[in-house]
This record gives structure tokens, C-alpha cells and sequence, in this order.
């Protein structure tokens, strides 16, 4: 049996030698939140008090239990935190209608549309009806183009992304290696998560290969990789044996499989599963995000510190005028 992982000062788990360092973002989240919380404090003191609205559309249950980590999450930290529950069957102008109002609502600084929206309809538009100020999720062009141009102070950066390059930034200073000139290949190119994190890449000087369902000979391009990042939605379909030896590998899938039960009778259960096979990389890579516990928690607390810097950006604005 092998020992117990060790905690170390960074959050990164340092388990039995030949096994890869574990990545703890259920840590690292709280790291963050603390610290947003000590500022919202600080910011009361001026009389601003940053505030979120969260949109559901349709009753999806994962994703009302993400929408109610988020409610949760904005009222441990000090926000004002109200969430918008509209029926599956709500137009597209209803929806923009009542972005509208939060755009022009001063006591909201963050608006965040849960995604996909019911039935697979298309968010395009929606999403380029919100303030870009108040875009937390950074998905409207205006932040998607300025993280493109590398204007990473002004820009809402999507929490996802933002979250996985704190726990990959986290890794590679816990095994002393540097991102300026990696190799790394993003698997998945979704405007949400890995078209994001590839620019975050390139802006840290890696060397970044996006790869998709389209690429030829996906393990080759794989087995490239300083920095695997891993974004597909396919439980396990990145294999050990992929895995160039000491790579870093970020996890950002969450994936609910049915577990098979040997009584019948029981209920089905399930559980969440990433997009590469965790056993089987333990021993190959240098450093995994665990999934649960991985990537999951730190787009909360992303979205919380995009919303502490949109209020500020906000109030800085205001005062401008
Ligand atoms: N941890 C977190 O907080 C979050 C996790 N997620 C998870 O991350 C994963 C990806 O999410 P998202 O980006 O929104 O998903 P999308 O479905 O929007 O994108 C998936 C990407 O994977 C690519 N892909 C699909 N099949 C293959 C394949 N067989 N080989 C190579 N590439 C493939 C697709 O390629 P193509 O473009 O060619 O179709 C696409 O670019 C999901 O598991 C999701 O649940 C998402 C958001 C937040
Ligand atoms: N506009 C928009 N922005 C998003 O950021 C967004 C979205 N839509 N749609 C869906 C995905 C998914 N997502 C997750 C957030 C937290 C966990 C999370 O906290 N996961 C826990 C486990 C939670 C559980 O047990 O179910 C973990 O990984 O440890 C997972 C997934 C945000 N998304």
C-alpha cells in the first residue's frame, strides 16, 4: 500500500516517490476566496459592495447544483448575490430583456449566464447583450478580444481558464520548472475553455498546440506535452500511456458516469470522472489535478474574484466621470 499523500505548504499534495504531485484545488479555491473575502471587507469601508446575478434557463439539475455553489459561494465572501430563475421556455428577447436591467442595475457588477442553454439553443447573441464590464464569465467579445491582444489587466478572463493556469502555475513552481517555453497542447477548443486557456499559454510563452476532434493521431500530439490540458467532455478518453514521462496535467473535464452496481435492487450510482484516466497517468505525469477537487472548485472562486474586479473596475469608472 502506498503512504498517504503529504500536504505541502502550497497546496500541492507530495505523495509516495514515482507518483505524480496532486494539485489540490478545493486549497487552492480557499486561498483565493479568503482573500477576496478580506477585500470585500476592506471595499465596505468605501461603501461598495460588489453584487452578482447568476441567470438560470430550464431546470437542468447540474446545473442549478453549479448555480447554487456560485449563490453560495458570492454570500460567504460579503457579495450581494441574486439569482434569475427563468423557465425553459423563455424567448431570447425575455432573456436580453432582463440582462438589460441588470446592465443597468447599480448594485450589480457581475451577470453570468449559465450555459448550455435548454434544448442547445444559441447564446451568441445573449451573451453580447451584457455590459462587458459585468461580463464575469468573459465571454463577450469585447473580453474574449481583449485576452487575445494580452490585455490581461483589463480583461474579464473566463474563470475556468483563469482558474486552471493558478493550479498549473501552482505545479510548476512546486517541481521548479518553467511554463517560457513549454510544450503545451490543449485538447478542446471551446470559446468557454480551450480557446481561453491557449491564449493564457501563450501569453506565459509556452508553446501551445490546440488540439480537437479533428486533429490526426490525437495520442502523438498528446505525447508532446510539457503541459497537457485536457478539456473535451469524454469521460477517461486520455489514456496513461499518452503521457509524455513528467508532465504537468490539468483536468478541467467533469464527466457523471454510472457506476455498475452488483445488486440490482440498489440505486444506480454515479460519479465524476475527468477527461484523461487518473490512475493511469499517477505514474507517468509529474503533477495531475484531481477530479473532483481539481479545476471544478477554482472556476468558483474565479468567478468571485472576476466579480470583486469588475465592482472595482466599475467604481473606478464611475469616479472617472
Ligand atoms: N471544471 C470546470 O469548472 C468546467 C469543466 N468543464 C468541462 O470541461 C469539458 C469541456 O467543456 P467545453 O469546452 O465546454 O466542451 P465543448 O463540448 O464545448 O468542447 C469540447 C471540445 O473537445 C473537442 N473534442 C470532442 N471530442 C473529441 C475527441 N474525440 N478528440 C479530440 N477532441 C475532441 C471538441 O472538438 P470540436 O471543436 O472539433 O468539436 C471541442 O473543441 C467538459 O467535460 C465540461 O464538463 C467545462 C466548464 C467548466
Ligand atoms: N456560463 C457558464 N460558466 C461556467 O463556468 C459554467 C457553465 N456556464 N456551465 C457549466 C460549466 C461547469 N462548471 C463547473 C463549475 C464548478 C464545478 C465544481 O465545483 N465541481 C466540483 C464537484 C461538484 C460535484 O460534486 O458535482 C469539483 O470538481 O470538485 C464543476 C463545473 C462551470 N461551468
Amino acid at each position: 500500500m502506498s503512504a498517504a499523500p503529504t500536504p505541502t505548504e502550497s497546496g500541492v499534495l507530495r505523495p509516495s516517490s514515482g507518483k505524480a504531485l496532486l494539485i489540490d484545488g478545493k486549497r487552492g479555491s480557499e486561498e483565493v476566496l479568503t482573500e477576496i473575502a478580506e477585500k470585500v471587507r476592506g471595499l465596505a469601508g468605501q461603501g461598495l459592495k460588489p453584487g452578482l446575478a447568476v441567470i438560470l434557463v430550464g431546470a437542468d439539475p447540474a446545473s442549478q447544483v453549479y448555480v447554487g455553489a456560485k449563490g453560495k459561494a458570492a454570500k460567504a465572501v460579503g457579495f450581494h448575490s441574486v439569482q434569475h430563475d427563468l423557465p425553459a421556455t423563455a424567448s431570447e428577447a425575455e432573456i436580453i430583456a432582463l440582462i438589460r436591467q441588470l446592465n443597468a442595475d447599480p448594485a450589480i457588477h457581475g451577470i453570468l449566464l449559465q450555459l448550455p442553454l435548454p434544448g442547445g439553443a444559441d447564446a451568441t447573441r445573449i451573451i453580447e447583450s451584457i455590459a462587458p464590464e459585468k461580463d464575469v464569465d468573459g465571454l463577450h467579445p469585447i473580453n474574449s478580444g481583449l485576452l487575445a491582444i494580452g490585455n490581461l489587466s483589463r480583461a474579464l478572463v473566463p474563470c475556468t481558464p483563469a482558474g486552471s493556469m493558478i493550479l498549473l502555475e501552482k505545479a510548476a513552481a512546486a517541481l521548479g520548472v518553467k511554463l517560457e517555453g513549454a510544450e503545451a497542447v490543449v485538447v478542446g477548443r471551446s470559446n468557454l475553455v480551450g480557446k481561453p486557456i491557449a491564449q493564457l499559454l501563450l501569453g506565459r510563452n509556452a508553446t501551445v498546440t490546440i488540439a480537437h476532434s479533428r486533429t490526426r493521431d490525437l495520442p502523438a500530439v498528446v505525447g508532446r506535452a510539457d503541459v497537457l490540458i485536457a478539456a473535451v467532455g469524454r469521460p477517461e478518453m486520455i489514456r496513461g500511456d499518452w503521457i509524455k514521462p513528467g508532465a504537468i496535467v490539468i483536468d478541467v473535464g467533469i464527466n457523471r458516469i454510472s457506476v455498475p452496481s452488483h445488486d440490482p435492487a440498489a440505486p444506480a450510482k454515479t460519479r465524476l470522472v475527468g477527461d484523461v484516466a487518473f490512475a493511469e497517468c499517477l505514474d507517468r505525469a509529474a503533477a495531475i489535478t484531481p477530479v473532483p477537487g481539481g479545476v471544478g472548485p477554482m472556476t468558483i472562486a474565479m468567478l468571485m474574484s472576476n466579480t470583486l474586479k469588475a465592482a472595482i473596475q466599475i467604481a473606478g469608472l464611475k469616479a472617472a466621470h
